[in-house]
């Protein structure tokens, strides 16, 4: 099947950089969030980044205004019918991405493909809940997404060959890497690296370490490009802490219990960088550890 028009639904930080590498690469992209601020917010971060690789001369300017004129956005769901790829970034909660799928799917052309970036709901059971279970998978980017190479591939028990090879080919188009993970909670990427940004949170939790001698250990003594604090920051708290719930419910092993910490940190409002405060406070002129 032919990709053209790629609706991408949620314009936080993962939606903006999935808009970015899609209109870089030439498909007509239609933005979608429930709130204007984060389309218009999203807009700026895509120009901002786009710069980047213009100074960097990955890109040329007439690439950068080509692709920025690629994106349009919306307030409304429905205007995504004419898609023929959608990709869901909204919050990682299995109830707003189901009602997405059951507002949106009477609107789409029959053979629409429907994707989630979810970092670990079931593919499955997302797929079920649509009128097209055959033509659904998980498409999961790394973040941010313009810098990493891997999208992880997830086909659901009832996904059909020819929409996994067609992604395989849109995966090839944004000069990425696939890689295909069964249907699992939290697939590879998320089964391995959460568990240890959890065990990280419990090192904070126990006074084994502060959050700066957690960060500087890993990333001096494991050359990590990120403390595990300071990636967790980057994620978003309340991603954390929802995936650590999938692998435990998911998997029913104390293992991947979530720290306390971590919730509680969710519980305050203390999200990482898009609230402004996490394991550290960013709302000064550097990053301040809060433990
Ligand atoms: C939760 C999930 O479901 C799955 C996940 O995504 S897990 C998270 C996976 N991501 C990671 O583990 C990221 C770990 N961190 C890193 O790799 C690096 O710190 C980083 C790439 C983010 C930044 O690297 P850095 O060396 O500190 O910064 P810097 O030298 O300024 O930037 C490196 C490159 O990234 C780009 N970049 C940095 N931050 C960026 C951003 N937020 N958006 C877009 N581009 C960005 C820069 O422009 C630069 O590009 P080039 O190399 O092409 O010139
Ligand atoms: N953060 C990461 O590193 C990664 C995240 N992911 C996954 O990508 C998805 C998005 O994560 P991320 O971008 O970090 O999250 P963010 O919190 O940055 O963004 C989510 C966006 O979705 C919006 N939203 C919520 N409900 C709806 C809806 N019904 N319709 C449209 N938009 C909606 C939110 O709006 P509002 O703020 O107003 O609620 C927000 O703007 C999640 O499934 C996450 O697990 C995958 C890979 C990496």
């Amino acid at each position: 099947m032919q990709i053209h028009k790629v609706g991408v639904i949620g314009a936080g930080q993962m939606g903006n950089g999935i808009a970015h590498v899609f209109a870089l690469a030439g498909y007509d992209v239609l933005l979608n969030d429930i709130s204007q601020d984060a389309l218009t917010r999203a807009l700026a971060l895509i120009d901002r980044n786009l710069g980047r690789q213009v100074v960097r001369e990955k890109i040329t300017e007439a690439e950068k205004a080509n692709a920025i004129g690629r994106i349009s956005t919306t307030t409304t769901l429905t205007d995504l019918g004419a898609s023929d790829l959608v990709i869901e970034a909204a919050t990682e909660r299995e109830t707003v991405k189901t009602a997405i799928f059951e507002d949106l799917q009477p609107h789409l052309k029959p053979d629409t493909i429907l994707t989630s970036n979810t970092s670990s709901i079931s593919i499955t059971r997302l797929a079920s809940r649509t009128d097209r279970p055959e033509k659904f998978m998980g498409l999961h980017f790394m973040n941010p997404v313009p810098v990493m190479q891997l999208v992880e591939l997830i086909r659901g028990i009832a996904t059909d060959e020819p929409t996994y090879k067609t992604m395989l080919g849109v995966v090839e188009s944004l000069g990425k890497t696939a890689a295909s993970a069964e249907d699992f909670p939290a697939f590879i990427v998320n089964r391995i690296l959460m568990p240890m940004i959890n065990e990280a949170v419990y090192t904070l939790y126990e006074g084994v370490g502060n959050v700066r001698s957690i960060d500087e250990s890993m990333k001096l003594g494991a050359n990590h490009p990120m403390g595990p604090l300071e990636l967790a920051d980057f994620i978003g708290l309340d991603t954390c802490l929802a995936i650590m719930n999938v692998l435990h419910d998911g998997l029913a092993d104390t293992k991947y219990r979530p720290c306390p910490l971590l919730t509680k940190y969710v519980e305050a409002g203390w999200l990482g960088r898009k609230t402004s405060r996490g394991f550290y406070d960013y709302r000064g002129e550097t990053p301040v550890p809060t433990r």
